[in-house]
């Protein structure tokens, strides 16, 4: 649901002006036919003024109560830029607050998300796999272990295989059908059974082919997966912005490309869908209202953010800790870090949030915690005045805690407002969510002078 129609006080407008009483009824003889109609028509305003006079009064009691509702409800936006985990805390507050349970045509779809985002991730490690100059290790690699090779392929086979149908399109057209290149009947099948997922509509033309191309390929996948040149290339998939989470894709290809494959909480939770629209959930939460906005965060998403600015009780701000490596999907010469630091820094300083508590997630700290081991933070241009110990990820954390917090102008910034998430674990998001919305709710309540500032 889009925002704009969130409050009642924004959606009713008041009826037109109707004029009040008439004009006075002068004499009333059947000689002036226009009299009679001057009589019949003050009389129906006499009426219509009746009515209007309730028809008023109603609306101002629903605006009242539409205030009153306004007032007593927490308005959260989740603000962003792309891919730092807004719509996976948004997934984590429906598993928390609201229904958890998925119809099939949602399964189905993340199904086909989850199938089409392995493919996606596989296309980007095959590029760079061959721009690293990597093949002829995978030669060596291929020779080295031809005898233990499973199903007969060696782990050049299933790049070239992979390279061919993923990124060159030089396959031939039957073998991407995955009916015929499993040896099965057609699309819907999948080793010789009827395929659970199938084609979802809701995931979209470019998801669905990416999954039939899934299902052809996958024993290509899973041995390529196997080899230790493509570890290399991983270590190295800053350089393509491979998402992280989809190594718990890759390392479970098998179940993913069973006929009886039915997406379960976690992997809805790892998949990747870029938001478009905004998306609204309302939550009564011990008996408060909650409105939590979603948002597309990538740039030209942005404008779009505004429609959500007004009285809005929290603005919880999410950024991936583990990206200051890394560039922006969609302007690749600028830093992921340096541009959620800007946005933040513009954030707070709307004049939109002048009385919104903003509370801030440093997001993918499993990520970073894992990738400060080989990936150095002072290596990185914009943060080379990093001054910590290589590999300490207390340090690492510390260091862009401060980076946010030289963003504001005053120091008004209280700790507790800082979480440092991993918004793909239910159990961290439980108690990250529970301790925000006390804060949100304390906030709140000073801000509005039911409690005292300290
Ligand atoms: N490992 C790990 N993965 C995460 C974490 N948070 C999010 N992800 C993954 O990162 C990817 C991007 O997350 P999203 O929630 O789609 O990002 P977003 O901020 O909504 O992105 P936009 O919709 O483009 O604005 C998803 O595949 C998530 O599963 C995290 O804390 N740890
Ligand atoms: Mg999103």
């Amino acid at each position: 649901m889009g925002c704009g129609s969130s409050t009642p006080v924004q959606t009713v407008s008041a009826p037109p002006a109707t004029p009040a009483g008439g004009s006075g009824n002068i004499g009333g003889g059947d000689a002036d036919p226009s009299y009679r109609d001057r009589d019949s028509a003050t009389s129906f305003v006499n009426k219509s003024s009746k009515t209007s006079i309730a028809e008023s009064r109603q609306i101002d009691s629903e605006l009242e109560r539409a205030r009153n509702e306004d007032l007593h409800k927490i308005k959260m936006l989740l603000l962003g830029a792309g891919e730092s985990g807004k719509s996976t805390i948004f997934k984590q507050m429906r598993l928390l607050y609201g229904n958890a349970n998925r119809s099939d045509e949602d399964l189905k779809m993340y199904g086909v998300v989850a199938r089409s985002n392995i493919v996606v991730a596989m296309r980007k490690l095959v590029t760079h796999l061959g721009d690293l100059g990597l093949e002829e290790e995978l030669d060596r690699e291929s020779k080295n272990n031809a005898s233990i090779a499973d199903n007969s392929m060696t782990c050049r086979e299933a790049y070239d295989e992979l390279r061919a149908y993923l990124v060159d399109n030089s396959g031939t057209a039957s073998a991407q059908d995955p009916g015929t290149a499993n040896g099965d009947s057609g699309v819907g099948e999948n080793g010789g059974k009827t395929d659970w997922v199938g084609n979802s509509p809701r995931a979209g033309l470019a998801a669905n082919n990416d999954a039939k191309l899934f299902l052809a390929h996958y024993k290509a996948m899973e041995v390529l997966w196997k080899s230790q040149t493509i570890k290399q290339v991983w270590v190295k998939r800053s350089a393509v912005n491979v998402i992280d989470s989809h190594k718990d894709y890759l390392n479970d290809i098998a179940r993913i490309a069973s006929p009886d494959y039915k997406p379960t909480t976690q992997d809805i939770l790892i998949a990747r869908v870029r938001t478009t629209q905004v998306v609204m959930e309302k939550y009564r939460i011990d008996g408060i209202d909650f409105e939590v906005y979603d948002v597309g965060g990538q740039r030209s998403e942005r404008r779009k953010w505004i429609d959500c600015f007004d009285s809005v009780t929290a603005v919880i701000f999410v950024a991936a800790l583990s990206e200051y490596d890394q560039s922006l999907a969609e302007a690749k010469r600028t830093n992921r870090m340096v541009e959620a630091l800007e946005l933040f820094r513009s954030v707070c300083n709307n004049r939109a949030f002048a009385n919104t508590s903003i509370i801030l997630f440093l997001n993918k700290k499993d990520i970073f915690m894992e990738k400060i081991q080989y990936s150095d933070i002072a290596a990185q241009r914009p943060f080379c005045d990093y001054a910590g110990p290589t590999k300490d990820s207390d340090h690492g954390v510390l260091y862009f805690i401060q980076k946010f917090k030289d963003c504001l102008i005053d120091d008004e910034f209280n700790d507790s407002f800082i979480h440092v998430t991993c918004a793909t674990d239910t159990n961290n998001m439980e108690f990250v969510l529970e301790s925000t919305r006390t804060i949100i709710m304390t906030d709140n309540l000073k801000r509005s002078g039911f409690l005292g500032a300290d």
